[in-house]
């Protein structure tokens, strides 16, 4: 008899959702363990190798034991949780029992063979995060209007290149919502690719100055919490 299907999770936790349109809610995740990149300014290498086997029913089973109650929205993530064979597996068993379903993905893995219940939640990756040739453009192409683009941005160089990005790509026209937030240089000292990180203030300026319509977003679960906090 062939084994069930597992996945290395992380952590699995109950929080307000920090990032995203949905930025505010009450939301599950499932941080899954293991990434291909070391972006400059990464705020969760402890995901890059810890956490253990977990069989997809056992998964669904802590989500219902740290939520402790009724639950809608979830968001898989991690680390990169499309590296996972078995990533889509949950994400459709998820969705059959009428989830919410998003996942956070760096866009250096194929979105496209995806339940298509799923939201793409997709983070193309600047030249400040040093992993900006690891994006798979092709990806853009796989994009719904239910989806989102998000920019990290290190400096004013980055906020360039997204702004190029979004006018070549015609991203306005593609994807739901595209979201800017800047690097916040939450750990003291971290030198964020040779810049000292973005102050919002300037970010908003920029986008007011070009009329860019994005939605600018810091990382709310980082403002309720110890920025440096894991499970939130
Ligand atoms: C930790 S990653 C995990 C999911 C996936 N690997 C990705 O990069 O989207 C989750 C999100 O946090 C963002 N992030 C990581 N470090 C950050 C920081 N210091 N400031 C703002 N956002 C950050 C990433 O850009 C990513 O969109
Ligand atoms: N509260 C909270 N919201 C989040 N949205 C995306 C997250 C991530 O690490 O992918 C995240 C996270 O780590 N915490
Ligand atoms: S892809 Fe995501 S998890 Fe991987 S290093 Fe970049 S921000 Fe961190
Ligand atoms: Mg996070």
């Amino acid at each position: 008899m062939s084994k069930p299907p597992t996945l290395r999770v992380n952590e699995v936790f109950w929080s307000i959702q920090g990032e995203s349109t949905r930025a505010g809610l009450p939301c599950l995740f499932i941080r899954l363990t293991g990434c291909h990149l070391r972006c400059s300014y990464c705020d969760t290498e402890y995901a890059f190798h810890e956490g253990g086997r977990m069989s997809l029913d056992a998964i669904i089973e802590r989500a219902n034991a740290v939520a402790g109650g009724p639950w809608d929205l979830v968001e898989l993530t991690g680390g990169e949780p499309l590296l996972q064979p078995h990533a889509n597996t949950l994400m459709t068993m998820l969705a059959d029992l009428g989830k919410t379903v998003l996942v956070e993905t760096s866009g250096a893995s194929p979105i496209d063979k995806l339940d298509p219940r799923i939201i793409r939640i997709m983070d193309l990756k600047t030249p400040g995060s040093g992993e900006c040739d690891r994006n798979l453009l092709a990806n853009l192409d796989h994009l719904n209007e239910r989806d989102e683009i998000k920019f990290v941005l290190t400096s004013r160089a980055d906020y360039e290149w997204a702004r190029t990005m979004i006018r070549d790509h015609r991203l306005v026209e593609r994807v739901h919502a595209i979201l800017m937030s800047p690097v916040a240089a939450m750990k003291p000292g971290l030198e964020i690719a040779g810049t000292p990180g973005l102050a919002i203030a300037d970010l908003a300026a920029w986008i007011l100055e070009d009329h860019l319509p994005v939605r600018l977003q810091s990382q709310l679960h980082k403002l309720i919490w110890d920025p440096n906090a894991r499970g939130v």
